[in-house]
């Protein structure tokens, strides 16, 4: 058994959200276009000799519980491969919590990862997405990282290669929204669905002007009509010169792409004058390493 290890759990941003129709299990079909950006959370792993799971933050606000996601990934793989050991999980939470950043399901998905290492368990990846899918829809994917189109409940992944270099603007509004909520508060008769051939065609040809312009959301509705800064924080993105800009996930988060630094930094500036919470990071868009 390896010692302590220190996992990067990038956060990820969708590029487009289409929810096609209500399933019979009370999920909803998705096509989505995901990839990861360089806004990480690091997640410490530090094997224990008892059955013990725990789970410390440096944000105070994280359940440290059964309810946290990573515990969750610590349990399931304990049961089925590792009885007799345990682990110590501490979450440096750089990622905004109930943002849209699937910030939860990244952990998760690094304790997968880094149990599977420190453990000895030789799982494929394949294997560890499907252990993921149990967790939550956005778990496989973060498993993975890279860029996909995600069908199904979000757990059906078909891999892209990463769009051109580029940087992300993310502004997340003072007060969360529930996935939930979101999904429940949808209007599948009515919604505009993204273009999201378009954007995968887009990807592949590394054209950034058409990415910018095929960025598309059918949650922004229902997120814009229960918290209305997310709306205006859009709109200034826009004012203020973004190539391009949409909500992440369920919101409330929003992020304008940039070419080039300079820009978006001044969108940052911009958007500081009257928020907290704004980050300028890089584009990742490619799958992690091995551990
Ligand atoms: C909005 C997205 O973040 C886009 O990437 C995901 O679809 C949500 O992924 P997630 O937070 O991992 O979602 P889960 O934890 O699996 O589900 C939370 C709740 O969202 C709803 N949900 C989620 C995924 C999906 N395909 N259909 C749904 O209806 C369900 O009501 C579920 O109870
Ligand atoms: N490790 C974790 N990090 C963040 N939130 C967690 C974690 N484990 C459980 N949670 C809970 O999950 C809820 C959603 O948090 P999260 O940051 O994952 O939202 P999100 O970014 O909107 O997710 P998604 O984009 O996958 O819908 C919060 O209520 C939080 O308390």
């Amino acid at each position: 058994m390896l010692d302590s290890i220190i996992v990067k759990a990038p956060a990820k941003i969708n590029l487009t959200l289409d929810v096609l129709h209500k399933r019979n299990d009370g999920y909803h079909e998705v096509e989505m276009v995901m990839t990861t950006v360089d806004l990480a959370d690091r997640v410490h792993l530090q094997p224990l000799n008892s059955r013990k799971i725990q789970v410390e933050s440096n944000n105070g606000f994280l359940p440290t519980d059964k309810s946290n996601l990573a515990w969750q990934a610590a349990r399931i793989l304990q049961e089925r491969y590792a009885p007799k050991t345990g682990v110590k999980i501490y979450i440096d939470k750089k990622i905004p919590v109930s943002a849209g950043l699937a910030g939860g399901s990244t952990d998760a998905a690094a304790v997968l990862r880094g149990l599977n290492k420190i453990w000895n368990l030789q799982l494929s990846t394949e294997a560890l997405a499907e252990i993921g899918a149990e967790i939550g829809s956005d778990v496989p994917f973060c498993v993975h990282g890279g860029t996909a189109v995600a069908r199904g409940r979000g757990e059906k992944l078909t891999f892209l290669p990463a769009p051109p270099p580029c940087w992300v603007v993310l502004a997340k509004p003072a007060q969360g929204v529930s996935t939930k909520d979101i999904y429940s508060r949808l209007n599948l008769e009515t919604m505009k669905h993204p273009d999201t051939g378009r954007m995968v065609r887009a990807i592949e040809e590394k054209d950034f002007h058409t990415i910018c312009l095929s960025l598309e959301n059918v949650m922004e509705e229902a997120t814009f009509s229960l918290n209305s800064d997310v709306k205006m924080i859009k709109d200034r993105l826009q004012q203020y010169g973004a190539e391009g800009a949409v909500m992440s996930g369920s919101g409330p988060t929003v992020f304008a792409l940039a070419s080039g630094q300079s820009r978006a930094d001044r969108l940052c500036n911009g958007l500081k004058g009257f928020m907290e919470e704004v980050h300028v990071v890089r584009m990742i868009g490619t799958p992690h390493k091995p551990l």
